[in-house]
């Protein structure tokens, strides 16, 4: 199959910023992976997004916009538009020439429940700002066919576990950790679709506590945490939610979990402990897989949590497995999100499925999102 080289554009659950990632891929299993850029989100500019998420409850139809929503989903287009251009000024414009962006939004709204999950994001706008064709909104044909509409990068995780490099080639069932705002988990058996669901908390209540409690955005290299203990009690209550008993499909809202359990807890201790939260709740997936994965590869900010990734690797160890980062397997642990939503459009572009019965739940597997042209729009293959 031919291969397309496109742009990944992810604004993620952690609000921080824009992850932008260039690949050459024919949407299936040839995938090159170019260089990658991050572009953050000034504080004033994430405080806004974070104030609009109470804003967007109000949201009953998807394409609503209420108050600062409208505003604020054209500055956030606009920004991805210039995050682009800067990409593309960089060394990522001699690359490959892109053919396609795929463009993913910033969630503000997510409750499957009742069918609903808004990104915000322009597609026709970006389109028209770049001159590139842009796949859009790749999460709302899922949940019009019954998924979750997430996670979505499970096909990636899917096609990444079948080209990993040695000595890591063919250990399956390989599991995929990607720990955002949000932390999410896609398993790959040696055959068969991917089972991936949402697993808990990664570090948004991290970032939310030191945020309050200490002024800083982020934990970095788990510093604060290093000073702290885990408060066991704590970490009792949180996993006590029903959310950790259900098995997959399931996906989660960034206010899905609240610092409400760790009040009264000092600094450290507060995101020490929240960080053996997160390891818990991805430690926890395992109850839900056919088998004990044989390893696991972290992706996502939180691997630069030591004690996320400490965590996680006792509990995996003592289930016979090894843990790494996507490092060790030659893959760029900041830039996967982005690099799916490359992979996305691509498969989007060909009509190939996105999601699938064992991924989001939707009654069979499905391509999804909308291609906006510089100068029109119409369904991808239209
Ligand atoms: N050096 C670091 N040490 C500890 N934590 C870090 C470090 N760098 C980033 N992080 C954490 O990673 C988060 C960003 O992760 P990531 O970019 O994977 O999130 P995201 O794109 O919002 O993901 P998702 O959509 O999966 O929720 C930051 O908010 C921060 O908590
Ligand atoms: C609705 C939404 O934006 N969900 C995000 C969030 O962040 C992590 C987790 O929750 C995952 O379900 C999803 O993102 C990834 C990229 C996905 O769809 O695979």
């Amino acid at each position: 199959m031919a291969t397309i080289c496109a742009i990944g554009l992810m604004s993620g659950t952690s609000m921080d910023g824009i992850d932008v990632a260039i690949l050459k891929t024919d949407g299936v299993s040839a995938i090159e992976a170019g260089p990658s850029l991050f572009v953050p989100y000034e504080a004033e500019f994430r405080k806004r997004i974070e104030a609009s998420l109470e804003t967007a409850r109000q949201i009953v139809k998807r394409q609503e916009r209420p108050g600062e929503l409208v505003e604020l989903e054209h500055e956030i287009t606009i920004r991805h538009a210039r995050a682009v251009e800067a990409f593309l000024s960089s060394s990522a414009g001699d690359w490959g020439r892109p053919e396609v962006i795929g463009f993913h939004g910033q969630t503000v709204l997510h409750r499957p429940q009742a069918g609903i999950t808004v990104q915000l994001g322009d597609g026709a706008l970006l389109a028209r700002q770049t001159g590139l064709p842009v796949v859009y909104d790749m999460r709302a044909n899922d949940m019009a066919h019954g998924g979750q509409g997430a996670p979505l990068v499970p096909a990636y995780h899917d096609a990444l576990a079948r080209c990993l490099p040695e000595p890591y080639a063919g250990g399956f069932p390989v599991v995929f950790v990607n720990i955002g705002g949000i932390s999410n988990i896609t398993y790959v058996p040696a055959a068969g679709d991917p089972i991936a669901f949402d697993t808990g908390p990664g570090n948004a209540l991290i970032d939310q506590w030191v945020l309050r409690e200490g002024g800083v955005p982020f934990d970095a290299d788990g510093a604060i945490a290093s000073e702290g203990h885990v408060v066991a009690g704590v970490v009792e209550r949180y996993m006590a939610a029903p959310f950790f008993l259900k098995s997959g499909p399931k996906s989660l809202d960034r206010n899905d979990f609240t610092l409400a359990l760790a009040e009264g807890l000092e600094l450290s201790d507060g995101a020490r402990t929240l960080a053996a939260v997160s390891a818990k709740a991805i430690l926890k997936a395992t109850e839900h897989m056919p088998e004990p994965p044989r390893l696991w590869i972290v992706c996502g900010g939180g691997r630069k949590n030591p004690h996320i990734v400490g965590d996680l690797r006792t509990g995996a160890e003592k289930m016979g497995a090894t843990v790494i980062v996507a490092e060790d397997a030659g893959l760029d642990g900041d830039a996967t999100e982005a690099e799916a939503w490359a992979f996305l459009a691509v498969r989007s572009l060909k009509g190939l499925p996105l999601t699938f019965p064992t991924t989001t739940g939707c009654h069979e597997a499905v391509t999804g999102g909308i291609l906006a042209q510089p100068d029109k729009m119409g369904l991808p293959g239209g």
